[in-house]
């Protein structure tokens, strides 16, 4: 299916007159040194925008002026305006799935309007946050009572990929800031999302089921590890408290209500989503917004929308060179198609943005990573972008030396200005949140000015050590300043990331919005789940070496000859020990 915002039939990326400009170009741009053109004011007062409260510079890219107009003659040419425009008009963008792609409408005031298919969507989006915000409200005033009789103060939601790491991300980033502490004083919120029995045990230790709430959440509600986790904490409160339990402490986020009911909960305890919302860009509809409204209530995660629907009235009005998400993604696209670098690093230092490299991970390279473009033609060039991170200083201890005299990786530092905590220790020659900045500030300039043998040997450095001690420089880096780290700039953080993201497959011309990519190892899963429960069970039905090879058979029945904990009982269900320790 050739889609109306797609490029001309057969025309790829690569083969417009701005691309190959701009692969002309690298030749001008490999003469040059980020020392120098740091030395350039005008270029870098251009590069330098101060926009929805954040600080953003992108002076040490190894950009000029000319570079950035090719890009945005390139997004000119591969009409990223109208792909916007597209997505926000909730065209189905997503093709191979014939689906809108409207995550923008889950934080949409009351107000908007914003249409899929004919229909106004931004009732439904609120009908679903008001019954959120009732039901948070009942939980966390006592309203709402667990079976017997108890508060609810604990929430586990169980839930993976999209249904796991963007509230993860979320709920990390507000842990410490001082509105966020006070609204989730006494309360606990944990994640289960790995099928290791070892998560569930984690997931479960110290929690009293008598006061525990499960959220469930899943877009489809057919996930194997969900659902199998799901089925085990079903279990695990229904062992201490009987099959009523789950009326009570049990409540689902899905898009697939018959599922859900089937699976035991009552529809009325569901809150629904979308198709046109994919898992990755789910945060900001019920996926996140139920657990993180138990935890921390409703009215401040209503501020972590309205930061998100900030940054979407940007990206969607402001021109391409004021637009912090076109500018990010055009020049991850110039570092990745041009200047060869195929991962980046997200480096916050930030503590509580811990989450955000591992939830941009799955957003990026579950959107971006694709060999074909939308119109299922094999490109001739890579896309998506090996995404890593932590937070510094952490980070400097760790995979810094590789940045700095090793591989490229372009760096994307982000910094606060007002720390959620402040320590300042009489006598110190800083505060601990400046001596976290002022190695904010230095990573980058040590990243794109290096040292020079000269410098080297000016300090006296012997001869044999100059070629260890040389760094190269030239290293490109964007940085970030966030005023704070409240709900309201940790949505437009996690906005600006899934636009920029947005406009770098919009410009490659592939679908960012589909994940076909997951399915074969999920099959391939199920198809040994049969041998095992075969061998397991003792049947031996099917035999570990029908249909795999000898390496994977080997291994198999390596593993089934060694000894497993759990023997298959019949009758009754079995948990690790610890699981049950929070309630002896
Ligand atoms: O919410 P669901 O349907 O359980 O899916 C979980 C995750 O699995 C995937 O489909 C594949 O990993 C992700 O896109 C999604 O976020």
């Amino acid at each position: 299916m050739i889609h109306t915002t797609s490029n001309k039939k057969g025309e790829l990326v690569s083969e417009l007159p701005a691309w190959q400009a701009l692969k002309e170009h690298v030749n001008e741009i490999e003469k040059t040194h980020l020392r120098d053109l740091l030395h350039d004011e005008a270029r870098c007062m251009s590069m330098i925008k101060e926009c929805e409260g954040m600080y953003c510079d992108f002076t040490r890219q190894r950009v000029t002026q000319k570079t950035l107009e090719l890009l945005f003659e390139l997004a000119e040419q591969s009409n990223l305006r109208g792909k916007i425009n597209a997505m926000f008009n909730g065209e189905h963008i997503n093709s191979t799935e014939d689906r809108a792609v409207l995550h923008v409408a889950t934080r949409a005031h009351r107000n908007q309007k914003i249409m899929v298919d004919g229909r106004d969507v931004v009732p439904d989006v609120w009908e679903v946050l008001d019954k959120i915000k009732a039901f948070s409200d009942k939980v966390r005033n006592g309203e709402w009572l667990g079976v017997t009789g108890k508060p609810l103060k604990n929430v586990v939601a169980i839930g993976i990929g999209g249904s796991f790491l963007g509230p993860l991300f979320v709920h990390t980033a507000l842990r410490t800031e001082p509105v966020a502490m006070r609204c989730s004083r006494d309360r606990r919120l944990r994640f289960l999302a790995n099928v290791d029995p070892i998560d569930v045990a984690r997931a479960l230790d110290g929690l009293d089921p008598e006061e525990t709430l499960v959220v469930v959440i899943s877009k489809t509600f057919t996930t194997a590890e969900t659902m199998l986790n799901a089925r085990t904490v079903r279990s695990w409160l229904t062992s201490r408290l009987g099959p009523e339990a789950v009326a009570k402490h049990m409540v689902a986020v899905s898009t697939n209500l018959k599922l859900v009911k089937e699976f035991g909960i009552d529809p009325e305890n569901a809150f629904g989503f979308w198709d046109w919302v994919g898992g990755r860009y789910s945060v900001c509809s019920a996926v996140g917004m139920l657990p993180l409204s138990l935890q921390y209530g409703f009215d401040l995660m209503q501020e972590f929308l309205a930061g998100a629907n900030n940054i979407d009235e940007h990206f969607k009005n402001q021109p391409y060179q004021d637009n912090l998400p076109v500018l990010m993604g055009l020049l991850s696209l110039w570092n990745v198609s041009f200047l060869g670098h195929g991962a980046k690093a997200i480096l916050p230092y930030c503590q509580a943005l811990s989450k955000l490299a591992p939830h941009i991970q799955q957003v990026d390279m579950e959107s971006n990573g694709k060999g074909v473009d939308i119109n299922g033609v094999r490109l001739p060039f890579e896309t998506g972008e090996i995404d890593f991170g932590e937070p510094g200083t952490n980070g400097q201890h760790s995979f810094y030396q590789l940045i700095h005299q090793g591989r490229v990786v372009p760096c994307e530092f982000i910094g606060i200005v007002r720390s959620q905590q402040s320590v300042y220790l009489k006598g110190e020659v800083v505060s601990n949140h400046d001596e976290l900045m002022c190695n904010f500030f230095a990573q980058a300039d040590a990243l794109a000015y290096g040292k020079t043998p000269e410098q080297l040997r000016s300090d006296n450095v012997p001869d044999y050590l100059i070629p260890h001690r040389v760094f190269t420089g030239n290293r490109p880096s964007m940085s970030i300043m966030l005023p704070s780290c409240t709900a309201y700039t940790v949505g437009q953080l996690l906005a600006i990331y899934e636009h920029r993201i947005a406009v770098q497959g919009f410009i490659w011309n592939i679908n960012s919005f589909d994940q076909w990519g997951v399915e074969l190892g999920k099959v391939l899963a199920s198809k040994v789940r049969t041998v095992m429960n075969s061998a397991r069970t003792r049947d031996r039905k099917i035999l570990p070496q029908d249909g795999f090879n000898y390496s994977t058979t080997r291994m198999i029945n390596k593993y089934l000859e060694g000894k497993t904990q759990v023997l298959y009982p019949e009758g009754h269900d079995s948990f690790p020990i610890d699981m049950l320790r929070g309630v002896q």
